[in-house]
């Protein structure tokens, strides 16, 4: 798994446990999830459609530096899924995983369209071409 993105606990992201409040993180994740499929897939058009198993495994507190890491697990025609562990960035300590993060491209009129992928790309291979 890639960790690409780092995140900063502050106050603002707190629940009254004063522990990372788990929607925020999911956010955090729901962004992560849709920029690296907007890479993968080049086409800014697409949504999430399905999150499963979300598994909190410990918790974040304030000032704690945390990282998103995404994997893809499969390519379908017009989907993407993904998978996602987040971890601290100093202990290495898991936060939390998702098992399945289904992304769907979608054409202009807002309905699914193949992307015709099927293997992951790097920005700086397209450059190269
Ligand atoms: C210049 C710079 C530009 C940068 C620019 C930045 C912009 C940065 C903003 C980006 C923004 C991103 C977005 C953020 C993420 C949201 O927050 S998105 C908002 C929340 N999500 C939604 O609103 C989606 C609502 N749902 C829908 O619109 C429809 O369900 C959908 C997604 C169009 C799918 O319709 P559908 O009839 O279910 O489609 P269907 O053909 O049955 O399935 C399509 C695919 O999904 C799969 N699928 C469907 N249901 C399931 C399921 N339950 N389980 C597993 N797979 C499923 C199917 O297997 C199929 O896969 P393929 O076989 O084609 O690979």
């Amino acid at each position: 798994m890639r960790f690409h993105t780092r995140k900063w606990v502050k106050p603002e992201d707190l629940n009254p446990n004063q522990t990372l409040f788990g929607g925020q993180l999911l956010a955090w994740i729901d962004e992560e999830a849709a920029l690296y499929t907007i890479i993968q897939l080049e086409n800014s058009k697409i949504v999430t459609k399905y999150i499963s198993e979300i598994n909190f495994m410990s918790s974040a507190k304030q000032g704690d530096i945390i990282e998103i890491g995404i994997e893809v697990i499969k390519f379908g025609k017009s989907s993407l899924t993904l998978k996602s562990e987040v971890r601290n960035k100093m202990t290495r300590e898991t936060i939390l995983t998702v098992d399945n993060i289904i992304m769907v491209n979608l054409g202009e009129d807002g309905k699914p369209k193949p992307h015709g992928k099927t293997e992951i790309e790097f920005v700086k291979d397209r450059l190269e071409e």
